[in-house]
C-alpha cells in the first residue's frame, strides 16, 4: 500500500502535538510496579504505549483508560509471572524493561517481539543481567529475542553496560533494580549516548520514590532497593513527534501555533527547537498554556550548520529531511546509535533522499554510519516511490521531505504512524496537506483525517 503525498505551497497555522511516548511508557511501568493507585495524565495512546499497557496487564496491573488520563492499580514488586508470553511487538523499550523486571516474577516468562525486534541487539542487556545473577536463556539466536526469563530474582551488585549501544539496556536494569535486596551499580563504559533517556528514567523512578545516585559524568548509576510508590504523572508533548511538524514549519513561510508543547522537558529531542532557531525560525513558548509559536519569515533556508545528535537520536531522520532543503552545508554527526534502531536510520535516509536527487553523503565513525553531510536546494523533482524501511520515523521524515517536491511522491509504510503518532494524518490534513492511498484498502487513519 502506497501513500501519494502531494506537494504543498503553504502549510496551515495550528497543530496539536501528541504526548510523549517515552514519558508515557515510563509512567505506566513505574505505576505498575507501585502498590496502590497511580494516575497518568495527558497520556499518549498509540501502538507502543498499548504494548506497554498489555505487558503491564500480563503481570497483573489493572489499567483503565479514562478521558485524558490513565488510572493504574499497580502490582507492587511481588508480581505474578502467570506463565505467559509477553509480546513486545516492535517496541525495544518494552522488550528490554520486561526482560529485566520478569527476573522477579514467580514463574518463568517468555518474552518476544516482531521480526524487526528479534533482529535488534540485546546481548549487552543479557550480559548485564547475568552479571547481577538473573537467569535468562535465548530461545533462538544467542544475544537476541526471544528469551525465557526463568525468574528467581537477582541479588544486586555490579554490572557493566557499554554506553554506545542502547540506553534502553541501562533503563531496563534500572527499573528492575529496586526489587533486588542489595543496591545495584551500573557501570557505563565508553562513550555514553542518548543520556537524555537515562535522565527521563531517573525522573520517573524518583517520582515513584526510588533512590538513585548518579555520577556527574553518568559512568556509574546506583539504584537502591525500595518499593515503588504510587504517584500522579503529568505527561508533556513529544518532541520527536513535534519535529515532523516543526520541520515542516521550517520549510514553509508563515506563523504556526503548536499545542501540547512545553519548554520544561528532559527530552533530548527538544534540540529541534535550537535547530530551527539556527535556521532562522523565531520561537516563542507560552508554558502557562502549553503552546509554542513558530514564526518563519523565510522562503528559503540557507547557511552552514553542524549538529551533534548524540543526545537526540530520534530526530536524526527528521534532520536529514530538513537539511535536504538548506542551501549550504548541513552536517549531522553523533548519530551512530540510530543504526541499531527500528531500521539503520542514517543509511535509510541517505538511500531514500539520494533517490530524490539530494546531495547527501554519509559520514562514518569507527566504520559505522554516524551522520551525514547535505548540500541542499530549494526543491526536488519528486514523483518517485520511497521506502520507509519498515520504520515509522523514516516514513514521517520522508513525508515532510515530499511536501517541497515538484511532483507527488509515493511513500510506503504509512500505517506505521500508529507506533507513535496516530493522529499524524489528521494533523497534516488540518494544515492543508493532501495525500491519497494509491492501492485498494481502507485505512481508518486516512478516513479519520
Ligand atoms: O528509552 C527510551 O524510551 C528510548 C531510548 C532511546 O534508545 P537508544 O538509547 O537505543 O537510542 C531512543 O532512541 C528510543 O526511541 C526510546
Ligand atoms: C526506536 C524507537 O523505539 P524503541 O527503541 O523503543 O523500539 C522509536 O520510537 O522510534
Amino acid at each position: 500500500m502506497l501513500l501519494q503525498v502531494k506537494p504543498t505551497a503553504t502549510l496551515g497555522d495550528v497543530a496539536t502535538i501528541p504526548s510523549s511516548k517515552p514519558e508515557t511508557q515510563r509512567a505506566i511501568l513505574a505505576a505498575t510496579l507501585a502498590e496502590g493507585k497511580s494516575v497518568v495524565r495527558n497520556d499518549l495512546r498509540c501502538l507502543e504505549t498499548t504494548t506497554m499497557k498489555e505487558a503491564c496487564r500480563t503481570i497483573g496491573a489493572i489499567i483503565e483508560e479514562k478521558d485524558g488520563y490513565l488510572e493504574i492499580q499497580g502490582v507492587g514488586s511481588n508480581f505474578a509471572g502467570n506463565k505467559r508470553v509477553i509480546d513486545a511487538l516492535g517496541s525495544g523499550l518494552v522488550f528490554r524493561v520486561f526482560t529485566a523486571i520478569t527476573s522477579f516474577g514467580d514463574t518463568p516468562e517468555v518474552l518476544t517481539g516482531d521480526a524487526i525486534l528479534r533482529g535488534r541487539v540485546m546481548a549487552p542487556l543479557f550480559d548485564a543481567l547475568a552479571q547481577l545473577g538473573a537467569n535468562i536463556s535465548c530461545v533462538a539466536d544467542e544475544g537476541k529475542a526471544p528469551v525465557v526469563n526463568w525468574g528467581g530474582g537477582f541479588k544486586g551488585g555490579r554490572c557493566v553496560i557499554p554506553g554506545n549501544v542502547s540506553s534502553q539496556f541501562i533503563t531496563a536494569v534500572m527499573f528492575a533494580a529496586p526489587m533486588a535486596p542489595e543496591p545495584t551499580e551500573i557501570v557505563i563504559e565508553g562513550e555514553i549516548l542518548s543520556i537524555s533517556y537515562i535522565r527521563q528514567t531517573i525522573e520517573a523512578m524518583e517520582k515513584a520514590g526510588i533512590r538513585i545516585d548518579v555520577a556527574d559524568d553518568f559512568t556509574s548509576i546506583v539504584v537502591h532497593p525500595g518499593q515503588y510508590q504510587s504517584a500522579d504523572y503529568q505527561i508533556s508533548g513529544d518532541y520527536t513527534s513535534s519535529s515532523y511538524i516543526i520541520g515542516a514549519a521550517a520549510l514553509f513561510q508563515g506563523t504556526r501555533v503548536l499545542k501540547n508543547m512545553n519548554s520544561q522537558s528532559l527530552q533530548g529531542e527538544k534540540a529541534i527547537i535550537d535547530v530551527v532557531k539556527a535556521l532562522g525560525v523565531e520561537v516563542q513558548f507560552d508554558d502557562a498554556n502549553d503552546e509554542l509559536t513558530l514564526i518563519n519569515n523565510q522562503t528559503h533556508l540557507a547557511g552552514d550548520f553542524e549538529f551533534d545528535a548524540s543526545d537526540y537520536p530520534n530526530i536524526v531522520p527528521t534532520l536529514a529531511a530538513i537539511g535536504a532543503f538548506v542551501e549550504g552545508t548541513f552536517r549531522v554527526v553523533g548519530g551512530s546509535i540510530t543504526r541499531l534502531h527500528k531500521s539503520p536510520r542514517i543509511k535509510a535516509m541517505v538511500s531514500e533522499l539520494q533517490k530524490l536527487g539530494v546531495d547527501i553523503t554519509p559520514l562514518f565513525k569507527d566504520g559505522v554510519y554516524d551522520g551525514f553531510e547535505i548540500h541542499g536546494k530549494a526543491s526536488y523533482q519528486g514523483g518517485l516511490e520511497l521506502s520507509s524501511w519498515g520504520d515509522h520515523r523514516i516514513f514521517m521524515s520522508l513525508f515532510i521531505a515530499s511536501l517541497r517536491c515538484e511532483r507527488a511522491c509515493l511513500l510506503e509504510g504509512y500505517a506505521d504512524v500508529i507506533c507513535s503518532f496516530p493522529d499524524f494524518f489528521k494533523e497534516f490534513s488540518a494544515m492543508g496537506v493532501q495525500f491519497t492511498e494509491t492501492e485498494d484498502g481502507n485505512s481508518d487513519l486516512l478516513k479519520q483525517a
